[in-house]
């Protein structure tokens, strides 16, 4: 059988609740993505827990501060033994660096490059002249160029990224299934838009945290990849 690239994000305030949802959907996801709602309410027990469940996990931090400080933090989480860490690929080379080279040897360090729930308009009042497909272009490169494994990026690019980077490891958020709801997300792709473009990882969230019934929406996603 395939290996199932589905990384279920689990922002859910609530621990139980958290744990209560990896367990449901298990067998259809390949791994847990774990972020900043429920890093900042849970830490380090909050892993622990659900590392129980026995998937990967994937830290999103997205770490963005000065180099010394992002190298300490990545070394504060290698005990976690996170399979995918995030950080920002707006924080620079030299952050990038040693933050990979502060990451555990078994950790995958990815470089967020425009978030999805961005667009151009957005970029453009952050004093960003690029177009967000430039923009995202732009800093895998500076990412691919700093050593890093891969980076996250919209379903839009991450063909066009592929291309220059054919070994790289591509995380893309923001998929929705063609009658799902937008909410945040400006820049979305459907899940198997994204896997045929060549995405390694496919982050989903609310599409299963927020459905009705979260095995039949994790099951039905898994069969469309
Ligand atoms: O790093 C991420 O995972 C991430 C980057 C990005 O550009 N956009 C994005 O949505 N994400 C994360 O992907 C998940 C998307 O959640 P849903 O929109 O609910 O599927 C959230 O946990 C976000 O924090």
């Amino acid at each position: 059988m395939h290996h199932n690239p589905i990384y279920v994000a689990l922002d859910l305030p609530r621990l139980d609740a958290a744990e209560a949802l990896a367990r449901k959907v298990k067998d259809h996801v390949g791994g847990i993505k774990l972020g900043l709602e429920f890093f900042c309410a849970h830490g380090h027990h909050g892993v622990h827990e659900l590392a129980k469940v026995g998937l990967p996990i994937f830290l999103d931090l997205k770490l963005h501060d000065i180099p010394n400080t992002v190298a300490a933090a990545m070394q504060a989480i290698h005990v976690l033994q996170p399979s995918i860490v995030t950080i920002h690929a707006a924080g620079g080379r030299a952050m990038m660096e040693d933050a990979k080279a502060a990451a555990g040897e078994n950790t995958k360090v990815v470089a967020v490059t425009v978030l999805t729930s961005l667009d151009d308009d957005d970029l453009t009042s952050i004093g960003v002249s690029a177009n967000a497909h430039d923009q995202a272009l732009r800093l895998a490169d500076l990412a691919h160029s700093a050593g890093l494994d891969g980076i996250v990026c919209s379903g839009h690019e991450v063909g066009a990224i592929k291309k220059q980077w054919k070994d790289g490891f591509f995380v893309v958020p923001g998929l929705r299934l063609p009658d799902g709801s937008l909410g945040d997300q400006k820049r979305s792709v459907s899940p198997r838009m994204a896997r045929d473009a060549g995405a390694s990882v496919l982050v989903i969230g609310r599409p299963i945290t927020r459905a009705e019934d979260p095995l039949a929406a994790a099951r039905a996603i898994e069969g469309t990849l």
